[in-house]
């Protein structure tokens, strides 16, 4: 759950003013999410999100976030909007916290998602690639391998209670990792974090992206990998090799990876399996018992790491090349 800042009804009506959303109704706080609070808000005019920004979000990268979702929308990607206050500015303040308040996405997300959804995913990751083109504003990617052994160090000491071996196992990946990550593949917007609960689906048809609070500026088959790890496993920790074609397939469709790219791909997600586990991991030993909020498993991602390192090419994820750009 993940409400961190509480709001009085007093307060939201009179942040409400600045707004042309009508008069509050109702609002409630939304369970899901890990990194914000969210409320949602129901008006005279419809429903709305309202997201505080906490602690972890640095605010000087707000108006990247938010001028995103608005550069995304304008090039046609189904996507939140963030709506502007009478005096022109996206973000206000609520409770002690920036806040911004949020076009409401219909739709679900899935939990157990099939292939003709990850086709589905894959379309739209790529004409997110392809809409991001020509976003002015630049955020380097904090969670890429120049920050893995930072936030490595920060849960090393105590990573063997969570399972015995891993300080000697992930120093050697950490080794490989950082020795070996490509250096000039494609480059864009990424969303690096296209997880199931930020995908929502109306009926068997996908109606929108949320959460870009974690969409830098990084390689673009980054966010393949990404979206391999969170979309193509069996909760037994197997991977569906039907879904990655699928994925593969529908990303290909809208924008063809480069023979580049398909090769770096193993590595990619071996990166990308990494940097979940880290910041799980540390979730995990730090965040307080009684918080708000649902900790996940770091051991999940471990697992998909030692996937990746058995797989010696994207045939393996069932990547379909054909006619490849050089
Ligand atoms: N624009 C939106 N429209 C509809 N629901 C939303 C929207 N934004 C967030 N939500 C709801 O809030 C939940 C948490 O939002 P999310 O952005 O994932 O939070 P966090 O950044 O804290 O992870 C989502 O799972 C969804 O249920
Ligand atoms: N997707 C990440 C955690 C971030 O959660 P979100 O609610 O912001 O999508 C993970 O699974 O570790």
């Amino acid at each position: 759950m993940a409400v961190y800042t509480d709001i009085t009804e007093d307060d939201l009506s009179g942040f409400l003013k600045q707004y042309d959303v009508g008069t509050l109704t109702s609002y409630k706080g939304i369970a899901e999410g890990v990194e914000n609070t969210n409320f949602l808000l129901h008006t005279t005019k419809g429903s709305y999100i309202l997201t505080l920004y906490e602690k972890r979000v640095d605010q000087n990268d707000l108006p990247f976030f938010l001028g995103l979702m608005q550069h995304l929308a304008d090039n046609g990607l189904s996507c939140p909007l963030p709506l502007p206050r009478a005096d022109g500015e996206l973000l206000g303040q609520l409770s002690g916290r920036p806040a911004a308040v949020i076009s409401f996405l219909e739709g679900m997300w899935l939990r157990k998602p099939d292939a003709h959804h990850c086709r589905e995913v894959g379309k739209a990751l790529a004409a997110m690639h392809v809409a991001g083109e020509g976003f002015g504003i630049r955020r380097r990617n904090a969670l890429s391998v120049g920050g893995w052994r930072p936030l490595w160090n920060n849960s090393r000491d105590r990573a063997d209670e969570v399972q015995p071996g891993l300080v000697t196992e992930i120093a050697a990946e950490l080794d490989t990792l950082e020795a070996n990550w490509p250096k000039d593949l494609p480059e864009g917007v990424i969303h690096a974090d296209l997880f199931p609960d930020n995908v929502f689906f109306l009926g068997d048809e996908l109606s929108g992206l949320i959460d870009f609070y974690f969409a830098c500026n990084d390689f673009l088959a980054y966010d393949v990998s990404i979206c391999l790890n969170a979309w193509c496993f069996e909760k037994d920790g197997a991977f569906n090799m039907t879904k990655g074609m699928a994925l593969l397939a529908g990303y290909q469709s809208v924008r063809p990876l480069t023979a580049g790219e398909i090769d770096a791909l193993p590595l990619l997600a071996r990166g990308s399996a990494l940097r979940f586990f880290l910041t799980r991991l540390y979730d995990w030993l730090m965040t307080p018992p009684g918080a708000l909020v649902v900790k996940k498993d770091p051991l999940e991602y471990l697992k998909k790491l030692q996937f990746h390192r058995s797989v010696a090419s994207a045939a393996e994820y069932g990547l379909i090349q054909e006619n490849l750009p050089a």
